[in-house]
């Protein structure tokens, strides 16, 4: 079974060969191995390296090479996508000692059960959350047709625990996506944003909570005023407060801008980006606007629509204890009319 996962996986053994067929033709596969002797810290350690030989007749050349291992190597990422265990990702940097290098990104499994079925909103918005989600994994043709990278902007916003962050989870469990929660103040400039970024995988929900209060991006532009005001009030600041502290991040809206919207931003596959905020009067326009977060979604207080979903939730299992208690109360109070009648 694979870690985590309910699926069974099966390989092969060394020297084990299975038969393939493909278009009516048949393959060979045959794996085995290589042992090296290797060196390391004034040890002898002995190296397998894996490999699979593929035979098939001469007059196949052709299809195998342009179908056939096309093919089998679009079938094994689907099979490991489905396969693999989704993570929460966060940056606060940790060491991987099998490795020896600094990781940006590190992770723990993700586990939260939210989904759109449990989560308490308008059911109308709900459905469109849901199809406009839906729709665009599976618009990769379409996003390379208009030219687009395959992306697409969130903005949750509404009050303090009116499910934000549930919403989030939701997704990811919709999609079947790992998320990258970014905490931006742990982000020391616009260069170590870019390769946090780059390192995020495809099929990944990036995530940056309360942006209001992750940084002064608002501050960096004044409605109505040009950018040399703005930059004159950013050297006025820094001439009063000195230079920033040691540990102050630098990012700056364009660096963010950029790392949504610009040419970075179209690598390594799709991905949902997520904003979510308590107050979206505080956000600098040029970051949500439509385009660069297609969709901005209000997340209220409960409403009637809501409250019936959360009653579903909370009462379907409470019924029970209910009738429990209903039926145990009943047969008590039988067994007490029946010894009085006794008696
Ligand atoms: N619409 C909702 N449907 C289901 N549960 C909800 C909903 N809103 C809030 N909750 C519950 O309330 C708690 C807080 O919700 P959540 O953390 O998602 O809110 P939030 O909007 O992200 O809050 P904050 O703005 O403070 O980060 C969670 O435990 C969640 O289960």
């Amino acid at each position: 079974m694979g870690h985590g996962s309910d699926k069974l996986i099966l390989s092969m053994d060394d020297n084990e060969e299975i038969t393939d067929e493909f278009h009516g033709v048949k393959v060979w596969w045959f794996s085995s191995k290589i042992t090296r002797h290797n060196i390391s810290f004034y040890r002898l350690v002995d190296e397998d390296k894996r490999y699979y030989r593929l035979r098939f007749h001469r007059r196949h050349r052709a299809l195998i090479n342009e179908a056939y291992l096309l093919f089998v190597i679009q079938q094994g990422k689907a099979i490991g996508v489905e396969n693999r265990q989704r993570k929460l990702y966060t940056n606060s940097s940790s060491f991987d000692y099998n490795e020896l290098k600094k990781l940006d990104w590190s992770h723990v499994p993700f586990e939260h059960p939210a989904t759109f079925e449990t989560l308490a909103i308008d059911s109308q918005m709900k459905s469109e959350i849901v199809k406009d989600l839906v729709k665009f994994s599976k618009s990769k043709e379409y996003y390379a047709k208009i030219g687009k990278p395959w992306k697409r902007g969130y903005l949750l916003y509404g009050p303090p625990g009116t499910g934000k962050s549930t919403m989030i989870a939701a997704m990811a469990n919709l999609l079947d996506y790992d998320v990258f929660d970014l905490e931006l103040t742990g982000v020391k400039d616009n260069s170590m944003l870019r390769k946090l970024l780059l390192n995020t995988t495809g099929k990944s929900i990036i995530v940056i909570e309360d942006i209001d209060c992750s940084l002064d991006l608002s501050g960096k532009r004044k409605p109505g005023g040009n950018q040399n005001e703005n930059k004159e009030e950013e050297e006025k600041k820094a001439a009063m407060g000195g230079p920033p502290g040691k540990d102050e991040s630098k990012v700056t809206l364009s660096g963010l801008l950029n790392c949504i919207d610009g040419l970075w931003s179209a690598c390594g596959g799709e991905k949902v980006i997520v904003f979510t905020t308590n107050h979206i009067e505080k956000l600098d326009p040029a970051l949500i606007r439509r385009g660069r977060m297609d969709k901005h979604i209000e997340l209220g207080y409960c409403e009637y629509e809501g409250f019936k979903v959360l009653a579903k939730n909370i009462l379907e299992w409470n019924l029970i204890i209910c009738l429990r208690l209903f039926m145990s109360c009943w047969r008590r109070r039988i067994s007490a009319l029946l010894m009085w009648l006794r008696v």
